[in-house]
């Protein structure tokens, strides 16, 4: 670890009057570039540090089912995480994606059992599938995102893919947003672009801390 903490730039590429789906693609655009700046021993730090956080969430701690995901090489690192939760006996569910981006789940037994199916997709396990509504066993689902607000406005990938998935949730679970600690935005003077569909996140947890949002 070097001594010397530089503050990383926060990209807000959101013009007045811009129509919404444009600023959430410059946003993601921007937020992209900035993510690939990360080496490979810097990554894996994270991921370990991010398994610290994420464990110290008192609702990560008393979940029985949580729905992670399995990071692609540029997201917040997650596997520390899914190993420690599978070793508490917590049962772990993780994307896996049918046609046409379905929406299906499937459990996690461990890193040997993740495959990427094709350069950039995210790793799947190789197990059954469990359906769309596996989500509904989930207390729990850590969601990743490109970036989140105060508010718990969440802005993804932009496949809709968790917009949809979180409509099927079961009610008082609680969805907690996976970022780095830079792309935590403060909705007073950096608000993210809102849509109709879009869903709120209870909290984000980062890097380097975790917090509830909106309220
Ligand atoms: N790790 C992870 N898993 C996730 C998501 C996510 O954001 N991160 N999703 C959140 O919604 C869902 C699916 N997200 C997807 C993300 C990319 C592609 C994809 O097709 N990627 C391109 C390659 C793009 C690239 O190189 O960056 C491709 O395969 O052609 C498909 C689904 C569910 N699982
Ligand atoms: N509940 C929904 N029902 C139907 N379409 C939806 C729903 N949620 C999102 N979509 C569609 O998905 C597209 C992408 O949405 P958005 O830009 O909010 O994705 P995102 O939240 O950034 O991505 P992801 O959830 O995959 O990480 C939008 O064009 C939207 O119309």
């Amino acid at each position: 670890m070097s001594g010397i903490s530089v503050p990383t730039p926060q990209p807000y590429p959101v013009i007045p009057g811009m129509e919404t789906g444009d600023a959430k693609e410059e946003l993601r655009r921007a937020i992209r570039a900035q993510r690939g700046h990360r080496s490979a021993r810097q990554r894996a730090q994270a991921a370990e540090s991010l398994a610290d956080i994420i464990e110290s969430i008192p609702d990560v701690r008393d979940a029985g089912c949580v729905a992670a995901y399995a990071a692609r090489s540029a997201e917040p690192g997650m596997l520390p995480l899914l190993d420690r939760l599978m070793d508490r006996g917590v049962r772990v569910l993780l994307p896996v994606l049918g046609a046409g981006l379905a929406r299906d789940w499937a459990d996690y037994t461990g890193s040997h059992d993740l495959l990427e199916r094709a350069p950039g997709r995210p790793p799947e396990p190789g197990g059954a599938t469990l359906g769309t509504d596996a989500i509904k066993l989930a207390d729990v689902v850590l969601a990743p995102a490109i970036a989140v607000d105060t508010r718990g406005v969440r802005l993804g990938q932009g496949g809709g893919w968790y917009d949809r998935a979180l409509t099927h949730l079961r009610p008082g679970a609680k969805v907690i947003a996976v970022v780095f600690p830079e792309e935590v935005y403060d909705a007073a003077d950096h608000p993210l672009p809102l849509e109709e569909h879009d869903i709120r996140v209870d909290a984000v947890a980062t890097t380097t801390d975790w917090r509830l949002l909106g309220g």
